[in-house]
This record gives structure tokens, sequence and C-alpha cells, in this order.
């Protein structure tokens, strides 16, 4: 198991540490494990002078898997786009084309007071956000900021999907939709844009292939007033890169705080790279309040995914519900009757619970 760490900044740092602490302590001597960490974003500009360097991408390739933890700092927008954390992320997702990215909206049931939306309408709930990561806005061509014809500035980004990229997410979805309660909802904007347009027409066409999965179209903005209104009706949610990215953030509110969500971003092979859905939350970094729940658990989907490894998935999974049932929080989910503990008590917490 060769698994590159690359934890990049902010809280990032804090809860990737945690997710190395509770996978040393759940796979241990099973298997041999080497861990390559390797800086990435803000981190890779202060060692190396660049977000993605050549050796953190190099590690990237060589490993079996990547734990990611976040990249980003205060103000980042302005920096030059090439040189933005962010943009090493992307680039990365892109060089390992990984292009199909599982965002699990689970609710552990000991946090259903920790949704802002009521108990009725969460409990149960379990439901993935397949995001497509490698095209859409975010990877467009041309994009920029010049001056247009009248001499105002301009900013531009351009809204791109082939038919073989959206082929392939809705294969993925459809599948996904098989193991699961055998429905697919496809978010688009369809009514308004071209991209979109062919983007429900090919999904349609994929669609025929699975007639023992339901099909069903929202256009985006529908699809989040229903996100919050009847959250349980979904199963499968597939969409483009940008109303993945937003829509994601959303459900994670409905399994109580964004530090609840964890990710697999995964190719056509069993390599994959998982992180928490979160940023670096500068607000709050350095601080050791950071819930690092996100961070083990996109661990434990990578033990399943890149290593065939369900069994020690679902002990991190079970040993997660364990501390929450002991009634351990840390700040973004605490509430009455709770005890409230920082993200390395809440790690230690977790390796605890392993061994019960
Ligand atoms: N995958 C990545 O590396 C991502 C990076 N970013 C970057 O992160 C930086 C901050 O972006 P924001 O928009 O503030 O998003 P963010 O996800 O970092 O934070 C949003 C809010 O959620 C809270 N939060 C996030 N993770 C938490 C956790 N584990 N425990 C408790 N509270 C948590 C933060 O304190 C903040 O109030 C920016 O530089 C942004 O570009 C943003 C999203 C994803
Ligand atoms: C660099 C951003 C696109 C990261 C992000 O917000 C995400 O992947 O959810
Ligand atoms: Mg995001």
């Amino acid at each position: 198991m060769k698994i590159a760490v690359l934890a990049g900044d902010g809280i990032g740092r804090e809860v990737t540490a945690e997710a190395v602490k509770v996978l040393r302590a759940a796979v241990g001597r099973t298997r041999p494990m080497e861990l390559v960490e390797a800086p990435i974003g803000q981190a890779g500009v202060d060692l190396a002078g660049d977000p993605l360097p050549p050796a953190t991408l190099q590690a990237a390739r060589d490993a079996d898997a990547i734990l990611f933890g976040s990249v980003g700092i205060p103000g980042d927008e302005a920096i030059p786009y090439g040189m933005r954390p962010g943009a090493s992320l992307l680039r990365l997702r892109k060089d390992l084309d990984l292009f199909a990215n599982f965002r699990p909206a689970f609710l552990f049931p000991e946090l259903v007071a920790a949704s802002t939306l009521k108990r009725e309408v969460v409990e149960g709930l379990d439901l993935m956000i397949l995001r497509e990561l490698t095209g859409d806005l975010y990877f467009g061509e041309p994009r920029g900021i010049a001056p247009n014809a009248a001499g105002a500035m301009e900013g531009f980004n351009t809204m791109r999907y082939s038919e073989p990229e959206i082929e392939r997410i809705a294969h993925v979805a459809f599948r996904a939709a098989r193991g699961r309660r055998s429905k697919v909802c496809s978010v688009d904007k369809a009514n308004v844009l071209e991209t979109m347009q062919l983007w429900r027409t090919v999904v349609t066409r994929v669609g025929r292939e699975y007639p023992d999965v339901e099909l069903r179209h929202l256009f985006v903005d529908a699809a989040v007033m229903l996100l919050m209104k009847e959250p349980k009706s979904f199963d499968v949610m597939v969409m483009g890169n940008v109303f993945g990215d937003i829509l994601s953030d959303a459900a994670a509110m409905l399994t109580g705080s964004i530090g609840m969500l964890p990710s697999a971003s995964l190719g056509a092979g069993r390599k994959g790279l998982y992180e928490p859905v979160h940023g670096s939350a500068p607000d709050i970094a350095g601080r050791d309040i950071a819930n690092p729940l996100a961070a083990i658990l996109s661990a434990a989907m990578m033990l399943r995914h890149s290593f065939d490894d369900e069994a020690t998935a679902a002990r991190i999974h079970g040993a997660v519900g364990r501390v929450l049932r002991e009634g351990l929080r840390t700040a973004d989910i605490h509430g009455p009757g709770t005890t409230q503990v920082g993200t390395r008590t809440m790690g230690d917490a977790v390796v605890e619970a392993l061994k019960t």
C-alpha cells in the first residue's frame, strides 16, 4: 500500500494527521503501508515555489492512493491563477484523470440534532452526490480577464462538456445506483445552457442501458430546493463539476457539518484521491478545533475503493459511530448533552474505539 499524503494548508494538516493516525491504527501490521508525504498548495509554494511541485505530482502518480487534506490561504482569490493554492488540486485531479467524485452525504443517527434541518427531514439520510471532476467551467478554455471591445475589463470562463465526458460519468452514476436504491437524479440547467442540454440528452441515452434504474432530471435550482425539502427522496445525484461543488456543501449541512463529509475521486482504475469536502478553513486553523471525521471517513473510503479492504473501512466507520454514541463532539457538531473535544482528542478517541 503506497499512499501519498498531501496534507496541504490550514486545517488540512490538522485533520490529515488524525486520518493518518487512524489509518495506522486500523491497518496495523496486517499489511505493509508506505506513506509518502509531499507539500501542496501554499505549502508547495513556500517549500518549492510551486503550488503543485513536480516532486509532489510524481509522488501522487507513483502512489496507489492519495490522502489529501485541503489547500488555500486567506485572500488566495487575488493570486494569479497558476500560483493559486486551489489550482494545484484541480491540476492534480486532471493529471490523474480522476473524473468521478463520490461525495456521500450520510447522517450518523447520533447527529440528527446537529443538522440545521428538522429531524423528520434528515433522519436516515443516505445519499450520494456524484460530481464530474475534470470538466466544466473549472477547466474550459478560454478563460481569463481582459479588456473587451468597449475597453472595459471583462472576466470570462467557458462551460464545456464533450459527449464522452458525459457518457463516462453517467455510466458511473447508473452503476453506483445499482449497488444502492436504483435511483439516479441528473442535475443540470438544460433550460438555459447548451452544454447542459447535451448533458441531459446523453444522460438520458445512457440511462436506456439501465432500464432497472429510475432516472429523473432536475434543473439545478429546483434540485437545491428539493435537497432541502425532501433529501431522502434522492439516492444518486449526478451533476457537473460546478453544480457538484455547490450542492455537496449544501448536502453537508444535512449531515450536521461540512466537517462530516468525506469524498473519493476516482478514475478508470483503482487509484483514487481521498479528501474531506471542506477547505482549509483559515478561520479556525491552528486552534485544534476542526472536525477530523470527514478526513477519517475519507481514509475509510480509500481502504474500500483503492485497497479492496471493506472490513477495515467498516471498522473505521463503526469506530466513528461509537465515538459519536459516547457523546464526543468537535465544536461544529457540539450541542446539549454532548462533550466538546478538540481535533486531536477526537482522532485519539476514534483510535481507541477501533480497539473495542
Ligand atoms: N478541497 C480543498 O482543498 C478546498 C479548498 N478550499 C479553500 O479553502 C479556503 C477557505 O474556503 P472557505 O470557503 O472558507 O471553505 P471552508 O470549507 O474551508 O470553510 C467553510 C466554513 O466551514 C468551516 N469548516 C470547514 N471545515 C471544517 C471542519 N473540518 N470542522 C469544522 N468547521 C469546518 C470553516 O470554519 C468555515 O466557517 C479557501 O482558500 C478555499 O479556496 C475550499 C474548498 C475546498
Ligand atoms: C479548488 C476547489 C474547486 C475545491 C472545492 O471547493 C472542492 O473540490 O469542493
Ligand atoms: Mg467545494
